[in-house]
């Protein structure tokens, strides 16, 4: 039956909550004859929270309205943005400012505001009083939710981006409005007639002073403190002091913190933390980001940028390996099973352990009989050992598992998921091999986005039942078909492993074993004579 979207108010709102972000309105549609028709035509209407920044532009793109966007993007959030000025800056320091009319800024204002649901406000560079005056009629106008309040006047080059004339705007129509205001040391002392603000004690007495001034909090960060091994900042909300204690990073690339501590307390808010939350969490995010970003280097001058959109997902044990997914990974591909560790006796983490310290370059978990508790644990333990050795591991069928430990990829069968649904739900990082056995199955796994193709049985197989057996003829076959690396498996062991590789095809990367390993009663010395077996084997084809 055909459906139509009829007007809201005859909508049925179901509200799902959703910890990304927020609530989601749910709308189920009406049919022509006014019967719901959820399952046909449903459809999502999802709010993104959203934080509107008005801000200067950062050439350099450290500060300013590029840290802005960059902060909301790594913290999940929308932004929209209303430039105010644009600087020539880089790491050297700030070379120009060229300051848009006020007419201009208003006009942004208005396009945004009047039609996109902006949650908070956030405030950066604003270089005059007028300007200020301006923002506040298009709040007044549209209001929103929050209003974040940097009151950027000197960078931490020492740059003016702001001039004294803008501190009455800021300190007499700008701050009583705001919900936060997050000054530096050096802007706290200007808003406060030039106050002295270079210990703890002085940033507890101007947080309380500024607060007296209007704003519903007061952050006053100590980035810039003299003499402070920690990254304090206090937090004043009109009855408590919140001291906020990180250490301190050591690294030049700190340009653009306090713009980005600024929008990410902005996103926080937006998706509904309540103050000191946002705070804590705006606070891990710049010091994460710094300690990710210490060693990198942009410009030369003496104040780099950091890396906003960090792989906040990344773990350390991906650190260990230089890429995502190395075709040479593939050259001793040690496939474990509970079976024989049963059988002699093992717990499957020394198996594994014994199979790297002997060379085995790549782990795969498949674990036939385990249930999934215990299966995630075995995961969890043998990631660990794989990290030690950087050894990327991978799991058979199972994308739960590899998801829940982080594993480095999966290993998917032809009537395990598809391998375009597994890449979508694993990200474009994971690795993902697929068995195949002709080139029209080889063709589908590249397409599909797998990192590399499993090929086999090459010979015949007790591990698994009923496998078809394609022979060096099939591997050669499906390696020329395709485009992707091949790891040939199946019966492959000490004796036959050169014969494979012989097949001197290039993408033919190396064997996957099972039985050759793991059904023996010492892996070591196993492992090592099969990695010195491919090693012979590589040499003599080059
Ligand atoms: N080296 C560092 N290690 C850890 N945290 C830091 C470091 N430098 C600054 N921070 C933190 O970053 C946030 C921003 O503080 P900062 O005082 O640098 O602001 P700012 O001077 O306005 O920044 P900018 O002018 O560079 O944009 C604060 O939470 C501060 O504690
Ligand atoms: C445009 C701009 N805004 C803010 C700062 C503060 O870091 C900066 N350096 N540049
Ligand atoms: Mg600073």
């Amino acid at each position: 039956m055909a459906c139509s979207i009829v007007p809201s108010s005859l909508f049925f709102f179901h509200k799902l909550t959703n910890s990304r972000y927020g609530t989601r309105t749910f709308v189920a549609m009406q049919d022509d004859c006014g019967a719901a028709s959820a399952t046909t035509t449903e459809q999502y209407k999802m709010k993104i929270p959203h934080v509107l920044t008005v801000a200067g532009s950062d050439s350099g793109a450290g500060a300013g309205i590029q840290a802005d966007l960059k902060a909301c993007a790594a913290r999940g959030v929308y932004c929209s943005t209303v430039i105010t000025a644009v600087t020539a800056q880089n790491t050297a320091g700030v070379q120009g400012v060229n300051i848009v009319p006020e007419d201009f800024v208003a006009a942004q204002l208005k396009s945004v505001l009047s039609d996109m649901q902006v949650d908070v406000v956030k405030t950066g560079m604003l270089p005059s009083t007028d300007l200020v005056k301006v923002l506040l009629q298009s709040l007044s106008e549209f209001p929103v939710r929050a209003l974040v309040v940097d009151p950027v006047m000197v960078s931490t080059s020492g740059d003016v981006l702001a001039g004294p004339s803008t501190i009455t705007g800021l300190r007499e129509n700008l701050l009583p409005m705001a919900d936060i205001v997050t000054p530096n040391v050096k802007e706290a002392s200007a808003l406060l007639g030039g106050m002295q603000v270079v210990t703890v004690a002085d940033m507890c007495s101007a947080a309380k002073l500024l607060h007296n001034l209007g704003p519903r909090t007061v952050l006053v960060k100590g980035g810039d403190l003299p003499d402070s091994s920690d990254a304090v900042d206090i937090f004043f909300d009109g009855e408590d002091f919140h001291e906020l204690r990180s250490s301190r990073v050591n690294t030049r690339n700190t340009h653009g913190t306090g713009c980005t501590l600024a929008s990410c307390i902005a996103a926080e808010l937006a998706k509904g933390s309540p103050m000191l939350s946002a705070v804590k969490v705006a606070k891990c995010f710049v010091e994460t980001a710094l300690d990710y970003s210490k060693d990198i280097v942009i410009g030369s001058g003496p104040q780099g940028p950091f890396d906003h959109l960090l792989r906040l997902k990344s773990t350390s044990h991906q650190s260990h390996r230089a890429e995502a997914f190395n075709p040479s990974d593939l050259f001793l591909y040690a496939v474990t099973d509970s079976g024989t560790n049963k059988k002699w006796g093992r717990s499957i983490t020394d198996a594994v352990k014994a199979a790297l310290e002997g060379g085995a370059t790549i782990i795969q978990l498949r674990e036939k009989d385990a249930d999934t508790r215990g299966f995630l644990e075995a995961a969890k333990a043998c990631l660990q050992i794989c990290c030690v050795h950087g050894v990327p591991l991978l799991i058979n069928d199972r994308i739960d598992i590899a998801l829940a430990c982080d594993a480095d990829g999966v290993h998917l069968g032809q009537s395990d998921m598809p391998a375009r649904t597994a890449r979508a739900l694993l990200g474009p990082d994971k690795i993902i091999g697929v068995s195949c056995k002709t080139p029209e199955e080889a063709h589908q796994a590249w397409i599909d986005g797998a990192n590399y193709i499993g090929c086999g049985g090459v010979y015949p197989t007790n591990t698994k039942a009923n496998n078809l057996t394609v022979g060096l003829d099939g591997l050669k076959t499906v390696c020329l078909a395709s485009k992707l690396p091949v790891v040939a498996i199946g019966g492959i062991g000490i004796s036959n492993a050169s014969d494979v590789m012989k097949i001197g095809v290039s993408n033919l990367k190396g064997v996957a074993v099972v039985s050759a390993l793991f059904d023996r009663e010492c892996i070591l010395p196993e492992s090592k004579k099969l990695h010195a077996v491919l090693m012979d084997a590589v040499q003599r084809v080059k």
